[in-house]
């Protein structure tokens, strides 16, 4: 049997300095695609394209990871810019949010990891916090803070018990998305995982990056969630 194939949205840069170059980049982290393989999947990257083609590009997949980055444009949730918030990131604002709504429309298998679970809230249409302080210390150095799982939840039957997680994010969850339920939260309050409580669909958002450590236990179940998928024709 072919190993699952899941898609991971990238970050894009301006500028990338490698070898001798520096130039635009479409790029993630070794961890994604190295934890993806660890939990038993293949990895596909997956670099912006014209929105209508996400039901397209998802037609080839069998899971969806939506990756870390730049703050969502708070136009996508109806608020006003906070001065905290960064610059837009339009092109990957317009692919992630089609994506997802394509993954939702297909019930593909989906992982949303730190501004990838903002970005299922809103496309669910939640709002955001534009501004939390506590969840990262130093610029470029991740922390780490602990968990607690919201008994009953999908995450909670992955990870019963408070775990430490890598942290890296000055936004939150806000109000819920439709159908979304709370199923971790910080020591704080913040709302540190999100999911669709539907057994007949894996969704789940972790506002950590699971990627920047050893524990597979969420990515090994959207891995055996998109090995079992039959898929939707799309279109
Ligand atoms: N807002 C983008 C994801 C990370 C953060 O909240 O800082």
């Amino acid at each position: 049997m072919p190993r699952p194939l899941i898609g991971i949205t990238t970050y894009v840069e301006d500028s990338t300095r490698y070898g001798v170059w520096d130039l635009p980049t479409s790029l993630v982290p070794t961890g994604y695609y190295e934890l993806v393989q660890a939990a038993g999947g293949a990895a596909v990257l997956l670099p912006p394209d014209e929105p209508g083609s996400a039901a397209e590009v998802l037609s080839r997949v069998d899971g969806l990871v939506v990756a870390g980055g730049p703050d969502l444009d708070p136009v996508h949730y109806g608020a006003a810019r906070d001065s905290r918030t960064g610059a837009p990131a339009t092109v990957r604002d317009h692919w992630e949010l089609a994506l997802i709504a394509a993954a939702l429309d297909a019930d593909m298998p989906l992982l949303g990891i730190c501004r990838g679970m903002q970005a299922l809230n809103v496309a669910l249409g939640g709002t955001l916090i534009q501004h939390i302080d506590g969840h990262f210390e130093t610029p470029g150095a991740t922390s780490w803070h602990p968990v607690r799982p919201v008994p009953g939840t999908r995450y909670a039957d992955l990870v019963p018990q408070e775990a430490q997680v890598p942290t890296y994010h000055h936004q939150a969850v806000d109000r819920l998305g439709r159908g979304l339920v709370v199923s971790a939260h910080a020591v704080d309050g913040t709302v540190e995982a999100i999911e669709l409580p539907d057994p007949e669909r894996w969704v789940l958002g972790v506002q950590w990056h699971p990627e920047r450590d050893t524990d597979t236990r969420v990515m090994s179940a959207l891995v055996e969630a998109a090995a079992v998928r039959t898929p939707v024709p799309v279109g």
